[in-house]
């Protein structure tokens, strides 16, 4: 079966997790903050999901979705031990949200992760997903996901505990 079969298989993919800490490269090397899910999460993950770089939907607590990229590996780069979960979410945030829940929809797969030669360069293709995230989301099949009942619930979830 071609590679990209097995990762649509398991799409959309719909998750949760707190947001924990990094090691707090993303915004401050990169300008381009990721939150990034316990290793918990990550080791939940369907064993054959490809690791590389997704789009799909974002929620922080009962807050709005927006468009988001999430990275899932190893980091090439950096060349992390561990493999990771982070999701950069289209939006500006008035403050950081660690220890809040992040809601996950990935809907589509882009690219295998890479080693980069330069930080711009990683910096550069990072930005490229961004914007073809933004192009694919657009689509009727994608923004259907959006008003998914997998974000409806994680409202009321909320609003119940009040
Ligand atoms: C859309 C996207 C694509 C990424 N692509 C790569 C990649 O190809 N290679 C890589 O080493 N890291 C990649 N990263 C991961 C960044 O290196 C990572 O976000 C950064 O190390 C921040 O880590 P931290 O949250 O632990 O601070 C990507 C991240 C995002 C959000
Ligand atoms: N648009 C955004 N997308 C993702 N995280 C954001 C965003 N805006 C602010 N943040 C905050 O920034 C944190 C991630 O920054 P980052 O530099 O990647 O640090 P860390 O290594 O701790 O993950 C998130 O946990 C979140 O609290
Ligand atoms: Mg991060």
């Amino acid at each position: 079966m071609p590679r990209a079969d097995c990762i649509m298989r398991h799409l959309p993919y719909f998750c949760r997790g707190q947001v924990v800490r990094g090691f707090g490269r993303g915004s401050k090397q990169l300008g381009i903050p990721t939150a990034n899910f316990p290793e918990q999460v990550v080791d939940n993950l369907p064993a054959d999901i490809s690791t590389g770089i997704y789009y799909g939907w974002a929620s922080v607590g009962s807050g709005d979705v927006h468009k988001m990229v999430v990275s899932i590996g190893w980091n090439p780069y950096y060349k992390n031990t561990k493999k990771s979960m982070e999701t950069h979410i289209m939006h500006i945030f008035k403050e950081d949200f660690y220890g809040e829940i992040l809601n996950v929809a990935i809907v589509g797969y882009l690219r295998p992760e890479k080693n980069f030669d330069s930080l711009e360069s990683l910096i550069s293709a990072i930005q490229g997903d961004i914007e073809e995230a933004k192009k694919q989301l657009d689509l009727p099949e994608h923004l259907k996901v959006k008003e998914d009942n997998f974000f409806q619930v994680s409202k009321s979830k909320i609003m119940n505990g009040h």
